[in-house]
């Protein structure tokens, strides 16, 4: 099938490569290195397949023109799917497939770095000793032993973070509205949001983005937490009303701030924007503050996601050719 690969970078192409050659090269995969948007769509004329990143766009607007040059496959190479209309994609008899687990470890473990390197105040530390900066004032953490951590969302990757903290003699509370018993069994407590917020020293997020969760932490929701409280996301971007979280960190709410997303990210992240002027004012401000820590949507940048990713997106596509339906279709129910 030939498939046009919007967002490509080199090691995307690596990784999709030896996943196709390993499943006989059966695909033609045409790579692309803008991003999927109302004006790059036409450069997936001829394919049958689009394959799509989280930057990519596919509103009602792109998928009628995708549909209109014959794509009958959108096939995701993440786990979030909230850049897509399904109403528009099933209206159109586009598929849409992703890939639903790929290494949760990969997104927990680098929760766990953020949590740690702003804890102990590594990103300072850092810049300090390489300018013979010995001092320790400024770089007081804390014991992770005993203190509480507030995990939103215990899916998959929610779990894996969870079961790390309990380790680290942690006590972990959660919220979801589907509680996992196995973590339950293992130590967690399931508490609502509200209680979540206000006993956590850490607050994690692991929900998906729904209109449910847009702005989940809001500024009611700054104002409920602990004073000096730590926040993260690793999650999606929107899930913060980042301008709430700003006045938070301005009012000492928020003690420490990690994020490896941001509601305006798709005009930055993935791109060497290091010669050029940041206009997003808001972005900017966050990176003034010392106890703020942002990496650019790394968290999943593991060799083992990276590999799961490219195979399940190459057997999303060849289970599509042989059979009309991928192996995993972003169900129907999810757009109820
Ligand atoms: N930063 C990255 O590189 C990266 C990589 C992969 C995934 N993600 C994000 O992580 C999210 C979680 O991934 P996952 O694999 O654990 O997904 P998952 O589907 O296994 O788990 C999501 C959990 O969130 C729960 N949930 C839904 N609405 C909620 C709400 N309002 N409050 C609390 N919990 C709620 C669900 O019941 C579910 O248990 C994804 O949706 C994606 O946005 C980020």
């Amino acid at each position: 099938m030939q498939v046009a690969v919007f967002s490509t970078k080199p090691y995307d192409r690596r990784f999709l490569d030896a996943a196709n050659a390993a499943a006989g090269g059966h695909h033609r995969l045409l790579y692309l290195e803008p991003r999927l948007s109302a004006e790059t769509a036409v450069l997936a004329r001829g394919a049958g397949a689009v394959c799509a990143f989280v930057n990519d766009v596919a509103d009602a607007a792109v998928l009628g023109a995708l549909a209109g040059m014959g794509v009958r496959l959108l096939a995701l190479r993440s786990a979030g799917f909230n850049n897509v209309d399904l109403v528009e994609a099933r209206r159109l008899g586009i598929t849409v497939a992703r890939v639903p687990a790929y290494s949760p470890e990969s997104v927990a473990e680098h929760t766990v770095a953020m949590i740690l390197a702003l804890n102990r105040r590594i990103h300072r530390a850092y810049n300090r000793v390489r300018e013979g900066n010995f001092a320790l004032d400024g770089l007081i953490g804390f014991d992770m032993k005993g203190r509480t951590v507030g995990v939103v969302g215990t899916g998959r990757i929610g779990v894996a973070l969870a079961r790390i903290m309990l380790g680290f003699g942690c006590q972990v509370l959660a919220h979801d509205p589907r509680p996992d018993a196995a973590l339950q069994a293992a130590g967690a407590a399931y508490v609502s949001l509200d209680t979540l917020l206000a006993a956590s020293d850490i607050i994690s997020l692991h929900c998906p983005l729904t209109p449910e969760t847009h702005h989940l932490i809001d500024a009611a929701a700054v104002a409920r937490m602990r004073p000096g409280a730590m926040l993260i996301n690793t999650s999606r971007g929107a899930i913060v009303d980042t301008l709430a979280v700003i006045a938070g960190l301005k009012a000492g709410r928020i003690g420490l701030l990690g994020l490896d997303v941001y509601e305006e990210e798709a005009d930055l992240f993935f791109e060497d924007l290091s010669g050029r002027v940041i206009h997003d004012d808001v972005f900017a401000r966050l990176l003034t503050f010392p106890n703020v820590l942002v990496t650019a949507h790394q968290a999943f940048f593991t060799e083992e996601a990276l590999t799961a990713i490219a195979e399940t997106t190459v057997a999303n596509i060849t289970a599509f050719e042989a059979t009309g339906q991928a192996l995993h279709e972003v169900s129907t129910e999810r757009i109820a």
